[in-house]
């Protein structure tokens, strides 16, 4: 699947723009603040249906504006066409329409056109607490799995009634009614994440190795007290624990992702571009999962490529983004002779977009 044509009204700092992109390789260049990463979330708004950066959709309107209108025409593998229109009003909420039919439910639309970021804002994956890496785990697997998100959902509703109900009661039945409810939505959850998980470790070793020259080895393992037990019983033995504390103390809320290098946490002891190698590696494994089961090639979205990468790195990245097994890629970066310098000895089969002030030269 990729996408052919793009137009945008009032999306951040861009009035107005409609452009065909090409379904290899699409470059944004421009100076700082030019507009280039806005487009990049253009397009992530198409397929997820929210920003890859800000909190809420208002930010995203052009100051001053009211409204914003993402316009997507993509074509898939078969040959078939997609259209995808997103709108956002300040005062009439945000509509998503798939072919002129507008969706009862956003959610219903995430994995139809599937997308892979990478960008400077991934290093919260390493630096932040669990919740960031448990929340890119939820993302991924609500893209190939719809049960997934609403299980989620569930489980995050039950578990708050819990909490709720441990600062104001200590009843035996009506706690083993919520532990029945939680254990059903979590192990379903933890069950999901660990096949996930699986199925990332191999290939982000994999990507790394090719990426960083072979020079370190990083793992990537899924930590989860439900490993340990069934979830049922780890409620059981965590109740007089969780009355104590009046909150849930144990469960998937708690799962996390363990990233290393050479046998280190990779927090602490991989230098800022073993970092970003890691995060790419983990996107492109992603990218890799999403892809087979979907049986649809993601768009690859690369934020500021050369964000703490090396030449040899980028030059790495690029040659593995333009073999078969990956589709269209967009990229942004600052430095148009640096980014031409490097698709050239790939090359040259790219298409160049001038950024500046919101609007692509024409
Ligand atoms: N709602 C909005 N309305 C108007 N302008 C906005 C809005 N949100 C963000 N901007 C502007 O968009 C610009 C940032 O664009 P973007 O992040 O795409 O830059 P970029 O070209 O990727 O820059 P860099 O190279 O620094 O990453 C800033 O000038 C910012 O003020």
């Amino acid at each position: 699947m990729y996408l052919k044509r793009l137009s945008l009204i009032n999306f951040k700092n861009i009035g107005q723009e409609e452009f065909p992109l090409t379904p290899g390789i699409n470059c944004f260049v421009g100076d700082n603040g030019a507009g280039k990463t806005n487009f990049i979330d253009a397009i992530h708004y198409l397929s997820m249906c929210k920003s890859a950066f800000s909190m809420t959709d208002t930010q995203s309107v052009r100051h001053g504006e009211e409204f914003f209108l993402l316009e997507g025409s993509y074509e898939r593998s078969d040959g078939r066409g997609e259209q995808i229109v997103c709108s956002f009003a300040r005062r009439g909420g945000k509509t998503l329409k798939r072919n002129g039919k507008e969706y009862d439910r956003l959610s219903d639309h995430v994995g139809l056109v599937p997308v892979v970021i990478v960008s400077p804002a991934d290093t919260a994956l390493v630096s932040d607490a669990a919740d960031e890496r448990r929340r890119y785990l939820n993302g991924c697997i609500s893209q190939l799995d719809r049960g997934y998100l609403s299980a989620v959902m569930r489980y995050n509703a039950v578990l708050s009634e819990r909490n709720r109900y441990l600062k104001v009661g200590s009843d035996e039945d009506m706690l083993s009614i919520y532990d029945r409810q939680l254990a059903e939505h979590g192990q379903a959850i933890y069950e999901k994440r660990k096949a996930f998980a699986e199925r990332l470790q191999p290939l982000v070793g994999e990507y790394y190795a090719l990426l960083s020259g072979r020079r370190e080895q990083v793992e990537l393992t899924y930590r989860s007290e439900l490993a340990e037990a069934p979830f049922t019983e780890l409620l059981q033995r965590a109740r007089q624990r969780d009355l104590a504390n009046q909150f849930t103390t144990a469960g998937i809320h708690r799962d996390d992702l363990v990233l290393r290098i050479d046998g280190y946490p990779l927090r602490k002891y991989g230098s800022q571009g073993q970092q970003k190698s890691f995060l790419v590696a983990l996107k492109l494994a992603q990218y890799r999962i999403v892809g087979a089961d979907k049986g649809e090639k993601p768009i690859l979205l690369l934020d500021d490529l050369f964000d703490k990468l090396d030449m040899g790195r980028v030059e790495q990245l690029i040659k593995l983004v333009s073999g078969e097994e990956f589709g269209q890629i967009v990229i942004t970066d600052c430095n148009k002779v640096r980014l031409e310098t490097i698709l050239g000895r790939q090359g040259g089969n790219y298409r160049l977009y001038v950024v500046a002030n919101g609007e692509i030269a024409k």
